[in-house]
């Protein structure tokens, strides 16, 4: 799969294909209905399938503070997007220019000029462009005279229930994990780099790997049961996503998982977190000896769930 990065990086050779446009946070099942609709008609015009996203999504721009917390990023949709067959992905930076665009703009900068669009797959909802003017006629009018076909995919709907990021958020927010599973057709997993920590964890009993999260505000809160694959064998553990408010850090959230029956040296790979049970919300405790307290019972509970 190519990654594109902004308009001024499409080259003579990048035109000509079939696209979708959105966030894709997630890459859920409603996303990978659109993107098999997308493979399907890149098969049958013999032209490469292209994703076109934006980096941050439009919320993110708008209100950085405000913006719901991020599924997947970057890297994480890019290797999703990849493993639905998707060809090409360009990446646009939403900033100001891009805002102002209108929609008509949108479509002759970006899909005529920019990709030479022959047929665009969208959701029936989708809206772009400044004031989000730009909905399912306005493109089939701009595709009639620009020469492109458009096809809005039916909406993929779990016990009569669009599929949508947001709703996984909620489901994630409520840790219903089996239901975020259905709607993502995988388990939700944050995937991310082994830092070096404060060391502090071995000192009170409960060494952790400290997973690079990137995102300033993820999805889930709190002490969770998790697993992650290591050169082919599910470990089983526990990780704690928060700010430690126990412990002087960096007032930023972290993710930190403890794996049973593990010594090895962690640091420097790349784990794939999978999230099965959400144990307790993180707390402030008065001192570490009480934190370590909770931490056994934590450890406790969880080897009990898994049957360790
Ligand atoms: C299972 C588990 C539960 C945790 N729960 C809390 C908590 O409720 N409150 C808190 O302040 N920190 C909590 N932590 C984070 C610890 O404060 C942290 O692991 C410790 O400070 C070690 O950090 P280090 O690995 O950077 O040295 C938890 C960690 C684990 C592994
Ligand atoms: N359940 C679904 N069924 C069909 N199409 C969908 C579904 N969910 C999203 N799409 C379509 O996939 C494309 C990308 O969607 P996008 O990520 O922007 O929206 P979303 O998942 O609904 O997220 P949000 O909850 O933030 O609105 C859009 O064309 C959208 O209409």
């Amino acid at each position: 799969m190519e990654l594109v990065r902004g308009l001024h990086n499409l080259r003579p050779r990048h035109r000509g294909c079939v696209a979708t446009i959105g966030n894709f946070d997630g890459v859920h099942a409603g996303h990978q209905a659109i993107l098999s609709r997308l493979r399907a008609h890149s098969a049958r015009l013999g032209l490469p399938g292209c994703v076109v996203i934006f980096e941050p999504q439009p919320r993110e721009y708008f209100a950085p503070d405000a913006a719901p917390p991020r599924l997947t990023r970057l890297r994480e949709k890019l290797s999703l997007l990849q493993a639905q067959g998707v060809d090409r992905v360009l990446c646009l930076a939403f900033n100001r220019r891009l805002r102002e665009l209108s929609a008509e703009q949108f479509v002759q900068q970006v899909l005529i000029d920019g990709l030479g669009v022959k047929h665009l797959e969208v959701g029936d909802d989708f809206r772009f462009g400044c004031d989000r003017s730009g909905d399912f006629a306005f493109l089939q009018n701009s595709g009639e005279r620009h020469g492109f076909t458009v096809e809005a995919a039916n909406t993929v709907a779990e016990s009569d229930e669009r599929i949508s990021s947001t709703r996984l958020r909620q489901v994630l927010g409520e840790g219903d994990f089996a239901l975020a599973e259905r709607l993502l057709g995988r388990p939700f997993s944050i995937a991310g780099r082994v830092l070096y920590g404060q060391q502090l964890g071995r000192t009170i009993g409960a060494p952790t790997a400290n997973v690079q999260l990137k995102r300033v505000n993820p999805p889930l809160h709190g002490v969770y049961r998790v697993s992650v694959e290591l050169d082919g064998v599910q470990l089983k553990g526990v990780a704690n996503i928060g700010k430690r408010p126990t412990v002087k850090g960096d007032g930023k959230a972290h993710l930190e998982v403890h794996l049973f029956d593990f010594a090895g040296d962690l640091y420097g790979r790349r784990l794939d977190v999978v999230f099965h049970e959400k144990l307790r919300d993180e707390q402030r405790f008065d001192s570490l000896d009480e934190l370590q307290a909770a931490i056994k019972a934590d450890f406790a509970a969880a080897r009990a769930q898994w049957g360790l």
